[in-house]
């Protein structure tokens, strides 16, 4: 549906709100997240140069940041303190639900005010474990990078309100990116649940090859069929295929256009969220009203927020399997040593957490800690001493500031190409050891995550294919739908696009690795 002029969807961010904090709430939040807000406010003059609350608002503690309202002491919480979602409700006819006949088969509906705590641990002090930045979260993996975030998101699922009528709703679903274990569950439960709504199944198109698929000649959309879909999640993979690059904005909402799409599902990670985001701001620009929902996908498990990204414990069972091979090699040779690289451009995840469930990792190295190569070596021989041979898991993107001949330059969709940190270690450690080590270089990147998905990553995929359909009905635009403390949530786009998620150096999760394998500071 195309209207005149430019969509103004209804509201999406965080009310603008800069309240004064009193220093008694100050020293109520405990010294941490809200120190620009406590370090105002506890100093008198600087008190006076905070603004007053805007008539109409309730006095709270709060302070604003580009997309949300930071919490500061729970005694303030009011009705508003929630991650709120672009709608396009202005622009559409509320109806009910196909599935209110049964109250939806027995199960009943979520409330659009229906919210999930995002700040759920109440620390001692500033001195506790991981009270840093406890209400809110770290784009860079250090400190200086928390931004607060209000006390809400809004959950996920059938509303018994929906602002589409299934009949007129014509679909699309891509994919983008990398590989992940889950892309193909993902879409057959978007296509499941399109037509359990009442979607005819010639509405909705499967985009080829990623987001170029939208406009490219030689690679025409496929109707996506509860039959095409079924048995897909089998596979590893992408039935509909994927690329990177290829994100021509204008040229994709005019296909929207053209053909008449008014719910258009990515299913990307950080980079296609960001064309999601980039979509519905187009489409919102062009007055074309179109839904367009993200599911994050990343083998990475960088998203921002979610707890997990759909295929990760798959790829977590799978890596650690080549550490497990790893350490057989290593412990039949004398001074065996077992070099494993796993994925993770930025973001360590699927090592740290390969290492730890593997049990006989000795040594991990991730992207968001330096090392030494001198001090490395040191440690290794110190093992080799010690039980005879050693496992190093490495993430490809780990120590890439001392490779002498970085890979440079982005591939097509911007991301960083890696130099091989795992070529230059096994060589380096050749070096140094000579014939005194059995040196074994595993890379599987590309089996790991080419498998299709375990049971319970199965399941997840499962609710995010759902969840994400039934945030098009209730009429949200430009949200992505997950996993965040234990519930199923939707998020606004541009809040976890912000940045890569990192693995928390100083946090409980490395730490319980470190401790687990004795592994020393390296830098
Ligand atoms: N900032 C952006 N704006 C619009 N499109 C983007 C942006 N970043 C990436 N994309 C597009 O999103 C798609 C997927 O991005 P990519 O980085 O390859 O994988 P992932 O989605 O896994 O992060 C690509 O087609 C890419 O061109
Ligand atoms: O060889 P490709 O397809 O570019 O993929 C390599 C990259 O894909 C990843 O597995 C995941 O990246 P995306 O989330 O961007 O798809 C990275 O860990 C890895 O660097």
């Amino acid at each position: 549906m195309r209207i005149q002029g430019p969509v103004h969807s209804n509201v999406s961010v965080i009310r603008q709100r800069i309240v004064r904090v009193p220093p008694a709430l100050c020293r109520s939040a405990r010294g941490r997240t809200c120190m620009q807000v406590s370090c105002v406010a506890e100093t008198s003059e600087a008190a006076k140069q905070v603004p007053k609350p805007t008539a109409g608002l309730s006095t709270g503690a709060y302070v604003t940041n580009s997309f949300g309202a930071g919490r500061v002491s729970r005694d303030s919480v009011d009705e508003e303190d929630v991650l709120e979602l672009k709608n396009l409700r202005n622009y559409l006819v509320p109806r009910d639900s196909p599935f209110i006949v049964d109250n939806n088969h027995g199960g009943g509906f979520v409330g659009d005010r229906d919210r999930i705590r995002l700040h759920t641990v109440e620390f001692e002090s500033a001195d506790s474990a991981g009270s840093f930045c406890a209400d809110g979260m770290m784009t860079q993996g250090d400190e200086d990078s928390c931004i607060l975030l209000p006390e809400w998101a809004i959950r996920c699922g059938p509303r018994k309100t929906i602002y589409f009528d299934p009949k007129q709703v014509s679909a699309a679903v891509v994919t983008c990116g990398g590989l992940c274990p889950g892309l193909n569950d993902v879409v057959q439960n978007i296509v499941y649940t399109l037509t359990d709504y009442g979607v005819p199944e010639d509405n909705i198109l499967g985009i080829r090859y990623g987001l170029r698929g939208f406009y490219e000649r030689d690679a025409k959309p496929i109707t996506l069929t509860r039959k095409y879909v079924d048995g897909i999640h089998l596979k590893g993979g992408t039935m509909l295929g994927t690329s990177r690059g290829g994100a021509n904005v204008k040229e994709i909402v005019r296909r929207i256009d053209l053909w008449g799409l008014n719910m258009v599902f990515v299913v990307g990670g950080n980079g296609g969220n960001a064309a999601a985001n980039a979509i519905s701001d187009e489409c919102e620009a062009q007055g074309v009203v179109c839904t367009v929902v993200g599911v994050p996908k990343s083998i990475d498990n960088d998203i921002l927020l979610i707890d997990k990204c759909f295929g990760f414990e798959t790829a977590v069972e799978e890596a650690q399997r080549a550490l497990l091979a790893a350490k057989v090699e290593a412990s039949s040779a004398r001074n065996g040593l077992g070099l494993v690289k796993l994925m993770g451009r930025q973001s360590g995840f699927i090592a740290m957490q390969a290492s730890m469930a593997s049990g006989v990792a000795d040594v991990c190295l991730i992207p968001e800690i330096p090392f030494r190569i001198d001090k490395l070596i040191n440690h290794i021989a110190a093992v080799f001493e010690k039980q005879g041979h050693c496992v190093v898991c490495i993430a490809e993107g780990a120590g890439q500031d001392i490779l002498l001949n970085g890979a440079g330059g982005t591939d097509a969709s911007g991301n960083p190409i890696l130099a091989d940190i795992g070529i230059f270690l096994r060589n380096e450690f050749k070096k140094h050891f000579k014939g005194d080590a059995d040196i074994k270089y595993i890379d599987p990147s590309y089996m790991i995550r080419s498998v299709p998905t375990t049971s319970n990553d199965r399941i997840y995929c499962k609710v995010l294919g759902q969840g994400a359909v039934h945030g098009a009905f209730a009429g949200y635009t430009d949200i992505t739908v997950g996993l965040v403390n234990t519930h199923y949530v939707y998020l606004p786009i541009p809040m976890i696009i912000q940045a890569p998620r990192k693995v928390n150096p100083k946090g409980r999760r490395w730490n319980r690795l470190i401790a687990a394998i004795r592994q020393p500071d390296f830098s």
